[in-house]
């Protein structure tokens, strides 16, 4: 796992667009980022003790790659990489290949990209703005843990979303004013 500012320079959303300006991880602290690393070999113990502590009760294996997604491929690859927040938090465990989750700085609303590969464990808060994509590999296999049902459900960034509860209960745990 490696963080750091999102350049902002027009290109394919799958490369780096690395700014050289690297993001810690108090900074990450900061915005409540959480990340582990878990070696993919005997995962499952580490990641069903976390399971167990936060309350989730399902979990799923998404495969984000044109032979995993077929035809829903296109159509996902775009969900994903549209700016969101979630209602529930969102907590990703990378099995193969990978990727990077933005997520957005408060209260400067820059990007911060966190570049994730096998055996990197990231929890993004509810009510943080956020997107993914596959890296250059074109490939991630990840599992999802969920709360309640193993079902994905985004808000899309836009007038409804800033007024959203858990927008604002986010804002407040990180100290920033809605
Ligand atoms: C790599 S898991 C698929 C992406 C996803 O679930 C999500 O919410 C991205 O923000
Ligand atoms: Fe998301």
């Amino acid at each position: 796992m490696r963080a750091y500012f999102f350049d902002n320079l027009p290109g394919d959303q799958r490369l780096p667009h690395d700014s050289s300006r690297s993001v810690d991880a108090e900074t990450l602290n900061k915005i409540k980022v959480e990340f582990w690393h878990i070696p993919v070999e005997g995962h499952e113990a580490k990641l069903d003790e976390i399971a167990k502590e936060r309350g989730y009760r399902n979990r799923d294996v998404i495969t984000v790659s044109k032979e995993g997604l077929g035809g829903e491929y296109e159509e996902k690859i775009k969900a994903f990489y549209k700016e969101h927040i979630h209602e529930d938090e969102e907590i990703r465990y990378i099995l193969s290949g990978g990727g990077f989750f933005d997520v957005r700085q408060a209260p400067t609303d820059e990007w911060i990209r966190i570049a994730v590969s096998s055996g990197d464990l990231l929890v993004i808060p509810a009510g943080i703005y956020h997107r993914f994509t596959v890296d250059e590999r074109n490939m991630s296999r990840t599992t999802r843990l969920f709360k309640d049902e193993p079902k994905w459900s985004a808000i899309y960034r836009g007038d409804e979303s800033d007024t959203n509860p858990h927008r604002i209960n986010y804002l407040k745990s990180i100290a920033v004013a809605a």
